[in-house]
């Protein structure tokens, strides 16, 4: 069967041939669907598997504490995410997340079992964090002068040198002072979570961005945020309502196989649609929200100087363990552990919709040694670990556990990957990539996300000459 998105006629007809198909409805792409929409172009947003949200996404999962919705991973995001917290507005979401007054971590130390904060104060940049440094009992004395040292250089890097992009981040804090456990207790506390690599494995240039712009640019920039509903509500049923309000046409389960230029201008896309099933959209606009190795098979030849960079971009792991117990045992809504193996942990109770006992999920990035580790390994390993955080674990009950593993969750942060990062714009006429791993300048985010949308939308809105929709851009 063969469809198109506006009869052939009218596509030939009409001057303004303001059609779109956007193939891949994560974030990125439902993000330039919205905005395309509206800004008055005909979108049709492809997305192969039965729900939309990509990489942050929600199941069911039946468990002995009944029938939970679980996220495939805790996603957080912070107050300087200023795209990401556009979209929640714009999909009418943001009445399902939590922001933080003030930015306030909980430290736990599990071999002296002391409890530290990394919080803010109301003060102006960089004084905003320097009494909790000053306070932060994780660190010696001398190893808090030197963190202090290493921010003021850090704020004095220029994101816009390429330079920054060839070192890795761990030589650079090492030739600033910084010892092995600040590293540990400090750098990589922030960095592994957010970059998903450790100092030694990430690009300066990333590592730069993202405690430049969360810790050293606006005193409220690293409070946290995260979702109280499942990701699920936000990202899927939320997102999807906002689509089809916009007018966006949402084809499900439409898995795009290929992608050639029409004899008359624009664009047929191949859409499989189920066994057998094919349909052929027509569009002016293609933006590709893929991930890059798709982005590699689709793009036509010429689209891309060099599109063997794509396959180059690196991917990295992220492992979360989920545990149910029988009772309370965190108070928190989230902590990060030192001296453990345990990176993060976060509370899912409510969300998930668990009744009774507490949900709680360990977020595990640069999780290259453990990804493939059986469940039985892991549960020896972490369930124990647990009860040395949390004193409250050692008399509670198991009622479940189990792990998600996303192996190619984020594009590797490493040294140089910067450069192989495209742009939005392509050279073939009318189409466009996003994704967060395309040249946003911030790591994989959901904010990385939503900014390559913007940008896809806005590059092709400016080429259609059309007006982007008010607010949209100026989060970008
Ligand atoms: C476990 C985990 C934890 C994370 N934690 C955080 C966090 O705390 N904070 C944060 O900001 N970010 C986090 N991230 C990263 C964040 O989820 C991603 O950067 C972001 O969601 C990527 O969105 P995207 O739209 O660029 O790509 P994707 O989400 O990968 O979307 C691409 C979409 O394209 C579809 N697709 C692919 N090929 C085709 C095709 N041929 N035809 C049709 N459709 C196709 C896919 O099914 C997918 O839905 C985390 C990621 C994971 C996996």
């Amino acid at each position: 069967m063969s469809r198109t998105s506006m009869p052939r006629d009218d596509h030939r007809d009409q001057a303004a041939a303001a059609t779109a198909v956007v193939v891949g409805g994560g974030l990125a792409g439902t993000t330039a669907a919205l905005t395309l929409a509206e800004a008055g172009v005909r979108v049709t947003l492809v997305e192969g598997r039965p729900r939309l949200g990509g990489l942050a996404f929600s199941f069911q999962r039946d468990t002995p504490a009944g029938e939970l919705t679980v996220d495939n991973g805790q996603h957080v995001f912070l107050r300087c995410c200023t795209a990401y917290r556009w979209f929640l507005d714009r999909i009418a979401a943001s009445d399902l997340v939590t922001l933080q007054d003030r930015l306030d971590v909980p430290v736990l130390d599990a071999g002296r079992q002391r409890m530290g904060h990394l919080r803010r104060t109301a003060l102006p940049v960089p004084l905003h964090l320097a009494a909790s440094l000053a306070t932060y009992p994780h660190l010696s004395l001398a190893e808090r002068a030197t963190v202090g040292r290493a921010a003021l250089a850090l704020r004095g890097l220029d994101l816009d040198d390429p330079a920054l992009d060839a070192v890795d981040f761990a030589s650079w804090l090492r030739a600033r002072g910084q010892s092995r456990r600040t590293v540990e207790a400090l750098w990589d506390l922030v960095g592994v979570a957010t970059l998903n690599a450790t100092a030694d494995q990430a690009s300066l240039g990333l590592a730069a961005m993202v405690f430049k712009t969360g810790l050293l640019s606006d005193p409220g920039a690293a409070d946290i945020g995260w979702a109280r509903a499942p990701l699920g509500d936000l990202h899927d049923t939320r997102a999807r309502a906002a689509l089809d309000a916009a007018g966006v046409t949402t084809v499900l389960r439409g898995r795009v196989g290929g992608l050639r230029a029409a004899p008359d201008g624009g664009w047929l896309v191949d859409v499989a649609t189920g066994p057998g099933r094919a349909e052929e959209l027509a569009a002016g606009t293609v933006v590709l929200a893929v991930p890059q190795q798709e982005a590699h098979g689709l793009l036509p030849d010429g689209a891309l100087a060099d599109p063997d960079a794509l396959l180059r971009i690196g991917t990295a792991p992220i492992l979360n363990v989920h545990v149910i117990y029988d009772r309370p045992v965190l108070r928190e809504p989230f902590l990060a552990a030192l001296d453990s193996p345990v990176q993060w942990v976060f509370d899912r109770t409510g969300a998930s919709g668990l009744t009774e006992g507490q949900y709680v999920a360990l977020s595990q990035s640069a999780a290259q040694d453990e990804i493939d580790l059986p469940v039985a390994e892991l549960r020896a390993r972490y369930l124990p670990e647990l009860e040395r955080l949390l004193p409250a674990a050692r008399a509670a009950t198991v009622r479940d556990f189990f792990v998600t593993r996303e192996r190619t969750a984020t594009f590797a942060p490493t040294p140089g990957v910067g450069r192989l990062r495209p742009a939005a714009r392509t050279r073939a006429p009318g189409l466009y990539l996003a994704g967060a791993w395309t040249a946003t300048g911030w790591p994989a985010t959901m904010e990385g996300a939503v900014r390559s949308g913007l940008r896809a939308a806005r590059d092709a809105l400016t080429e259609l000459g059309r007006p982007a929709p008010d607010g949209a851009l100026e989060a970008v």
